[in-house]
């Protein structure tokens, strides 16, 4: 091969390279507006490459190069939080996330989506605070929180996430963190919203925190005081909303639309009666703990 095919064939892998690339990001990106910024910044960088390549004009080239450049400088104010995010997932290696392609153990189903449901109904009626986190695809790990709680993995179930929430058990402070149908970790403290700080409390906070760093997880809210529902969703809360509003959004941001209008209330009889071993392991492991702590107190007392 001479000298002028190696070049070319450079040429070709580079354009083939950064065509790929561009047709990444645009992939990633699914809000319009965000999208013509992205075109038309694609845009601004192929042709200050091409005139500096091909044309000899310098004064264009060093105009566009100009333009890029402030252009450039622009996006990272407006994209802060997106790129920060790109460069944690670059940082800790979760480039299946990246590419748009959770690993399958996120995959929640009608269930999960039914059981979530009732127990933020459940909690709700009781007016019980709850933090439900629901990683879809985010692939969550003890670092992005500020304490990663109990391990816990085990079997998503009603009646276990409204143990964990109990008032009177050691795990009911912080989220619950959920993959797929499991529970991971309990007594989750996750990192605070700045937005909203003189409207919310902490709980909400909380849930804004995180679904604003990572825009495939949700949070499912429930208010001590009040009672009232609210659903997280990049760095936005709907609130307050009833359970079939949380169910209608559950089934779509899971992707999950079959379950929406589904008889509800043979599903809700159902879940209460799936009890898995796992989950009743769980749920006596705490009740024991519960005891222990008692014991030593009583102990102590005397
Ligand atoms: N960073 C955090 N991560 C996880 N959970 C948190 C965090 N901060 C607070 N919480 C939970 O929220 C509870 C305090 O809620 P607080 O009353 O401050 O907030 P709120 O948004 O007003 O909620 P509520 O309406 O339930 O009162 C804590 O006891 C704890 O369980």
């Amino acid at each position: 091969m001479n000298f002028w095919g190696i070049i070319n064939l450079k040429l070709l892998l580079d354009v083939l390279f950064a065509v790929g690339f561009g047709l990444l990001l645009f992939s990633r990106v699914k809000e319009q507006r965000t999208l013509w910024l992205l075109r038309g910044y694609l845009f601004l960088v192929s042709s200050a490459w091409f005139i500096q390549r091909y044309a000899y004009l310098p004064l264009t080239s060093k105009l566009i190069d100009a333009v890029v450049l402030a252009c450039s400088l622009s996006l990272a104010i407006l994209w802060q939080g997106e790129l920060r995010r790109l460069m944690e997932l670059l940082g800790t290696g979760r480039l299946a996330v990246l590419l748009g392609n959770p690993p399958k153990e996120f995959r929640a189903t009608s269930t999960t989506i039914t059981q979530l449901v009732d127990t933020a109904g459940k909690l709700s009626q009781n007016r019980r605070g709850a933090l439900i986190v629901v990683d879809l695809g985010s692939d969550l790990r003890p670092e992005d929180f500020l304490y990663s709680g109990t391990n816990i993995e085990a079997q998503l179930s009603t009646d276990l996430l409204i143990n964990l929430f109990a008032t009177d058990t050691p795990l009911h402070d912080g989220a619950v963190l959920v993959k797929g149908n499991k529970i991971i970790s309990a007594g989750v403290i996750l990192p605070l919203s700045r937005q909203g700080i003189s409207r919310y409390g902490t709980r909400h906070l909380a849930a804004l925190g995180i679904t604003e760093r990572f825009d495939r997880c949700i949070c499912i809210v429930v208010s001590e005081e009040t009672g009232t529902l609210s659903l997280a969703n990049q760095g936005k809360l709907e609130r307050p909303i009833t359970s079939s509003r949380l169910q209608e959004l559950l089934s779509k941001l899971i992707g999950n639309q079959n379950s929406m209008g589904a008889n509800k209330a043979s599903l809700s009889k159902n879940v209460s009666s799936q009890k898995t071993d796992s989950s009743d392991n769980i749920i006596s492991e705490i009740n024991k703990k519960e005891s222990e702590k008692s014991e030593i107190f009583t102990n102590k007392k005397d």
